[in-house]
Order: C-alpha cells, then sequence, then structure tokens
C-alpha cells in the first residue's frame, strides 16, 4: 500500500470529484465563468475526450522500485511533468487566491503560470522563498507600459530577495520567474456566453495589481483603450519587445498549427505551449493532444513542448508524454482545489497544547489536486512499466479506432 494515499480530504478521489465538490462551492456566475468556455464547447469537451481515444500497452517485469517521476521545465528540476496554466482571478474561487496556489505549488515542487489577471500582487505571491519555478504569463496589449512595468516586476522578485536577512540571487535557487509564457491567442477575447447569460462582472472595487496597479477595474467603461488587446501584434514585432525588455525566457502560449510551431521555432522562442486557451478562444478548433500529433514530428527536439487543455488524470499526463510533450499543464484544477478548500477545515497549532481551526484552506484544496494527479501518474508509470519520464514513449500506446481495432502509433 506504500505507493496508494488512499483517503483524500471530503470523499475526493480524483480530479473529476473535486470539480464537483468544487463546482458546489461556488456562485453560479463564478461557476460557469470558470468551467465553461466559447460558444458551444465544442472544443471545451474534444480537450477531454480527445485522450480518451489511446490505450496504454503496459509492459511487465520491469523492476520499477527505482521509479523517478522527475523532470526539468524552465530550466529547474521539478517532481513531475505538470503545472498550473496561468488562469485569472483565483480571488473568485477563494479568498486567498493565488497565494494558496502558489503555496500548494511550493510544497509540491512543481511550476506555476502567474495570470496578468491575477487578483494577487506578484510581489506576494510569491512572498517567501520558494524552489519551484514561476512563469509570468503575458497577454499582448496595446497598453506597453503596462507590460513593461510588470516584466521590470516578475524580473526583480526572480533576481534578488531578501530571506533571513539575507540577499538571495533566486537566479541560482531555481525560484521566482524565469519566463514570461506570451499569450498568443487573444487578439480578442472569445464569445462566452455564459458571461453574456449571467451578466458576469467581478466584485466592485477589484484591481489587477499586476497589469495595472490602482485601478479599480469595475469603474472602466466598455472597451476602455488602455486595457485593449493589441490586435496589431505580429511575430516580429512581439520577439523584438520582449527580447529588448527581458532576459527572462519567452514561451508562446496558444500554438495551434504546425505552421506556427514552427514561426516560434524560426523566432527564437524558448518553448510553446500547445494550448487553445481551454477552449475558450475559438470554438471549434481542434483538441490540443490532437494538435500535439501534428506539432510532435516536426518540433521535437528543436524547442521544448508543452500543453494544456483537458488535463485531468495521471493517464492523460502520460498519454501526453507518450505523444510527445515535454510538459503538461492544467488550469481549472487549481480552481476546483481552491474552491473545494473552502469547505475544508483544518486544526493549526498555536501552542503544544491549543490549537484552533482556520475555516477556509485554499492551500489544501490545491495540494488535494496535485497530490491526485502526481498519485496517479506514478501508478500509471509503474504500472506501464516507465522507470524514467524519459522512457514514456509512442511505444507505450494504442489509438482505438472507432471500430474497436487497436493500432500502432
Ligand atoms: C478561468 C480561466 C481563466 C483563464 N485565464 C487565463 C489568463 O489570464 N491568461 C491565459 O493566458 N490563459 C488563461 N486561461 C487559459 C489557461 O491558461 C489554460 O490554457 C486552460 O485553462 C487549459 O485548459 P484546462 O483548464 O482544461 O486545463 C484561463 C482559463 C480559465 C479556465
Ligand atoms: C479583462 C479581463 C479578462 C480576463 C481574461 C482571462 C482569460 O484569459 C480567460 O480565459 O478568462
Amino acid at each position: 500500500m506504500a505507493n496508494r494515499q488512499r483517503k483524500y480530504d471530503n470523499q475526493v478521489y480524483c480530479i473529476k470529484d473535486l470539480e464537483i465538490l468544487g463546482s458546489a462551492n461556488m456562485l453560479k456566475s463564478y461557476r460557469e465563468y470558470y468551467n465553461e468556455g466559447a460558444m458551444d464547447l465544442i472544443t471545451l469537451r474534444e480537450n477531454e475526450t480527445a485522450y480518451d481515444r489511446y490505450r496504454i500497452r503496459p509492459r511487465v517485469l520491469r523492476n520499477i522500485s527505482d521509479l523517478d517521476t522527475a523532470t526539468t521545465i524552465f530550466g529547474t528540476k521539478v517532481k513531475f511533468p505538470f503545472g498550473f496554466s496561468p488562469t485569472a482571478m483565483h480571488t473568485l474561487a477563494h479568498p486567498e487566491g493565488e497565494v494558496a496556489t502558489s503555496k500548494a505549488a511550493a510544497v509540491a515542487n512543481i511550476p506555476m503560470g502567474l495570470s496578468n489577471y491575477s487578483t494577487i500582487k506578484l510581489e506576494d505571491v510569491i512572498a517567501e522563498r520558494r524552489d519551484n519555478p514561476y512563469a509570468m504569463q503575458v497577454s499582448l496589449l496595446k497598453n506597453k507600459d503596462a507590460m513593461i512595468q510588470l516584466i521590470r516586476r516578475a524580473e526583480s522578485v526572480y533576481f534578488s530577495k531578501v530571506c533571513s536577512k539575507q540577499l538571495i540571487n533566486t537566479r541560482d535557487s531555481g525560484a521566482g520567474f524565469k519566463a514570461l509564457l506570451l499569450t498568443l491567442d487573444v487578439p480578442y477575447l472569445g464569445r462566452r456566453l455564459n458571461e453574456f447569460r449571467n451578466d458576469f462582472g467581478v466584485p466592485k472595487g477589484m484591481e489587477y495589481p499586476n497589469l495595472f496597479p490602482g485601478v479599480d477595474v469595475t469603474n472602466l467603461e466598455d472597451g476602455q483603450e488602455s486595457m485593449a488587446y493589441d490586435d496589431c501584434a505580429d511575430w516580429a514585432g512581439v520577439m523584438e519587445f520582449f527580447r529588448k525588455h527581458t532576459k527572462l525566457d519567452i514561451w508562446g502560449k496558444g500554438i495551434y498549427t504546425v505552421q506556427d510551431a514552427e514561426l516560434a521555432i524560426e523566432h527564437g522562442m524558448d518553448g510553446i505551449i500547445i494550448s487553445n486557451h481551454g477552449g475558450r478562444q475559438l470554438d471549434s478548433v481542434p483538441a490540443s493532444l490532437d494538435v500535439l500529433r501534428e506539432i510532435v514530428p516536426v518540433a521535437k527536439g528543436r524547442i521544448p513542448i508543452a500543453i494544456d487543455g483537458g488535463i485531468r488524470r495521471g493517464t492523460d499526463i502520460f498519454k501526453a508524454l507518450a505523444l510527445g510533450a515535454d510538459f503538461c499543464f492544467a488550469g481549472r484544477p487549481a480552481i476546483w482545489g481552491l474552491a473545494v478548500g473552502r469547505s475544508i477545515q483544518s486544526k493549526i497549532y498555536i501552542t503544544l497544547t491549543r490549537f484552533t481551526t482556520i475555516k477556509y484552506n485554499g492551500q489544501k484544496g490545491v495540494e488535494l489536486a496535485i497530490n491526485l494527479l502526481y498519485d496517479e501518474f506514478k501508478t500509471t508509470m509503474a504500472l506501464a512499466g516507465c522507470r524514467s519520464v524519459t522512457e514514456i514513449g509512442k511505444e507505450y500506446l494504442s489509438l482505438l479506432q472507432p471500430t474497436g481495432v487497436l493500432s500502432k502509433l
């Protein structure tokens, strides 16, 4: 039983349970903002179901006693090939918001992408020394000053931090922001019908303290120019701007085609995330897993390839790696973990004999999400007979044809 954690809080045994319990803890308009996507949700659904078309082909008697799930991303060793995609406004799911998500990611030693629409200052998200890597997501805006001040702040958290009165160069420890994730697929926001139907809005006085510090975003007029997306952006201009303003690695997030993967390589990006924004931008685009299969034959080994969208199980992570991804991210599981955290009560000790109960523990909810995926991934590796992440390859998968026939990849 050593490899199995049988009892989880609140009867949550898999990410689906987490989704159900977390969703029940949220207001309808917030729940639908998080869980739904663009138009008829075709891509949103396919992101998940694409994984079900593959079957794992285990090998036996492989001596998996030294099984190692570790890998590297953004130049840093992490616990397993999984991290959090940047998602906006975590405080709508839990009052501790991105701080809770960050603490859980740090405890687990996995990477976290921080949205530029985070509702907590990036300096507070990384307030203590952490050894896991972070990536700052940047939307391409017309307002270049907003992006430049964001980059400066992300870099200064990365380069120098005072810990226990000692100045630490976090570049050496692996902590802090190591990369920018440029969101390439939002020249406009997608049409999310739930937001129209629910008249989705954020609470009065809310800010995006990383992009527009001090601005009450609920007071802005629709289409406010200072916050507008850059609909003139092109490859050369974007790369020139970011290379000029940062020393951090530059990853492109929102790659949907082989042609754009080629352009990312040609323009010297440091990595790509194959992503359709969790089905929230253009509906009817293919599942990200199907795009991965097209991109791997031309891009593998030339640029690090990550994927997000629909990853809900350890077997999904295994399948993406077997199809050639170097790393996997997911967005919504962190949100559901935060929301589940609303009903996790924790006892904290004040002295050796007295303790108090904290009602809301967002960090514990997010840790639950990570632990589930980690346990499932480790179990999958063990049962498939893979001792290290680099051993996972397409020989461990078959494609299940609609006829029921299994075909080799
Ligand atoms: C509620 C929500 C907010 C998001 N906000 C951002 C964002 O601010 N910037 C960004 O680049 N992507 C954003 N995304 C997209 C995620 O980074 C990621 O691509 C997506 O969640 C992956 O799909 P998954 O949720 O199925 O794992 C958001 C996604 C969700 C669900
Ligand atoms: C003006 C705030 C927009 C936040 C958008 C965040 C996002 O990308 C999402 O998918 O939602």
